[in-house]
């Protein structure tokens, strides 16, 4: 099983068996194994380099390998070939090879990996010779949220995860009118606990107040770069607010989340709805004024907006009020009348008020993995074997949360001395 690449069509052309002569035998056997057994056995990266390189046909990146999920193969490496996107998907009902649209952030460069199909859905993808903190990567294949994408972009998409070992906090999702104090209230939490949350800066195509920062309160960018960017599946959600574009890049929720800190996100209603239908598994907290009045008095001792645009943000205020009150969309919803009283609600909710203690956060030693390893499932746990010695590591996906595009939270990883006995591993 060999592939040709056409450049002009982007597109990779399966080339069949009997028309090839240069086949090696090893990959015609894999994949009559493949075909045979109907279910994703591990490979590692260096059989599909090693049986393809053949530079008549495609030439199969370097530490690439391939994986087959029901109908369709998925090659996937090449990650330091700037022409490559990592990831390349053949559907043998078409016959065709494709390059899919990739979401979320793919892995740095590596030599190699070893990969696992789980639940038919996602690809699991453990980095050789890596640490255990930039190990696990999830490939979303076929996920609700990767399923929606393809609806949308009326193509083969892909999404890659990270997988972040231990027990993240949620996301905040905070919503309400303009002038409610959202931003007040995310202010006094940022500088009281500085190093627990982050704040997910939103793109925009309004123009910036006279005492905000570009790349520090929004990335104030212009409407046709920022629906390019939009088409390219950059953002994880976006919607036009009072006549502008605002959204949420996958890259500023990444940002945050890999700096170890709990991300905020101060998003409208249309916004919290879509966060909700993706896989950031997110609180939603929704604050209202204690009357509209009050509302407006707020928004015009701000100063921030002409008269024209105050009006504008009133008329708005009333059907988002309607829609985040009603409808179950938020966890939680908090009047902000008196604003110490309101900050410490938000603070109980958050688990802030002195109940637990706020600066624990949950460390995880970092360790190596070993050089060549092989994967294996036993029990629901996914065994890392090294090759070359008898080293196994546990990686418990029981509870991960989340997914692509973006991190799965939750995983558990642990060198372990327990005999594993083999012959009982659900893939060889
Ligand atoms: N959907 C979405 N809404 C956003 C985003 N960033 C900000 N918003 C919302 O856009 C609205 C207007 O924000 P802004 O212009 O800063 O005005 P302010 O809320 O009155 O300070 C607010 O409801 C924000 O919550 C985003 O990334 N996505
Ligand atoms: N509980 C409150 N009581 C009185 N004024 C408030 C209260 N909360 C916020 N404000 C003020 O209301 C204005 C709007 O708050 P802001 O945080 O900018 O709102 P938002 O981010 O929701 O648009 C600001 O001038 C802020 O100081």
């Amino acid at each position: 099983m060999l592939w040709r690449f056409d450049k002009l069509t982007s597109k990779i052309d399966f080339v069949p068996n009997h028309i090839n002569q240069f086949i090696p035998s090893d990959l015609e056997s894999s994949v009559g194994k493949l075909d045979l057994m109907g279910e994703a056995p591990v490979f590692f990266g260096d059989d599909l380099h090693a049986s393809v390189s053949n530079g008549f046909h495609l030439k199969p990146k370097e530490f690439e390998s391939a994986i087959v999920v029901g109908n369709k193969t998925y090659a996937i490496g090449g990650f330091d070939d700037p022409t490559s996107n990592g990831v390349r998907v053949f559907d043998k009902s078409t016959g065709e090879w494709v390059v899919p649209i990739v979401l979320g952030t793919k892995p740095n460069a590596f030599k190699g990996h070893s990969m696992m199909l789980l639940d038919s859905d996602r690809i699991l993808i453990i980095k050789h010779n890596s640490k255990s903190n930039d190990c696990a990567w999830f490939l979303e294949v076929d996920t609700r949220y990767v399923q929606e994408q393809k609806k949308k972009f009326g193509s083969e998409v892909v999404s890659w995860s990270k997988g972040v070992i231990g027990d993240a906090e949620r996301p905040i999702v905070i919503s309400g009118p303009s002038g409610v104090g959202k931003g007040t209230l995310i202010n006094m939490l940022m500088k009281d606990f500085p190093t627990m949350f982050g704040f997910s800066v939103s793109h925009t195509t309004r123009t910036p107040r006279e005492k905000e920062e570009n790349g520090f309160h929004y990335h104030f960018t212009n409407r046709s770069v920022m629906e390019e960017e939009i088409k390219a599946g950059k953002f994880l959600e976006f919607a036009s607010v009072h006549g502008n574009l605002y959204g949420t890049s996958i890259e500023a929720v990444e940002v945050v989340a890999d700096s170890g800190k709990r991300c905020i996100l101060d998003i409208d209603v249309q916004g919290a709805r879509s966060v909700r239908a993706s896989s950031l598994e997110a609180i939603f907290i929704f604050i209202c004024p204690p009357s509209f009045e009050e509302l407006e008095k707020r928004l015009r001792a701000r100063g921030t907006e002409t008269e024209e645009l105050i009006q504008k943000r009133l008329n708005n205020a009333k059907a988002e009020l309607e829609q985040g009150t009603s409808g179950g969309l938020f966890d939680h919803i908090l009047v902000n009348d008196d604003l110490e009283a309101c900050y410490e609600r938000l603070k109980e909710i958050l688990g802030l008020d002195g109940s637990r203690d706020a600066t624990l956060k949950t460390t995880t030693e970092v360790f190596a993995l070993p050089m060549e390893i092989s994967l294996s499932k036993i029990d629901g746990k996914i065994i890392i074997n090294s090759k070359n010695a008898d080293q196994k590591i546990v990686l418990d996906l029981t509870s991960m949360k989340g997914g692509g595009p973006g991190r799965t939270r939750g995983l558990r990883m642990y060198p372990t001395s327990l005999h594993i006995d083999d012959d009982n591993d659900e893939n060889a």
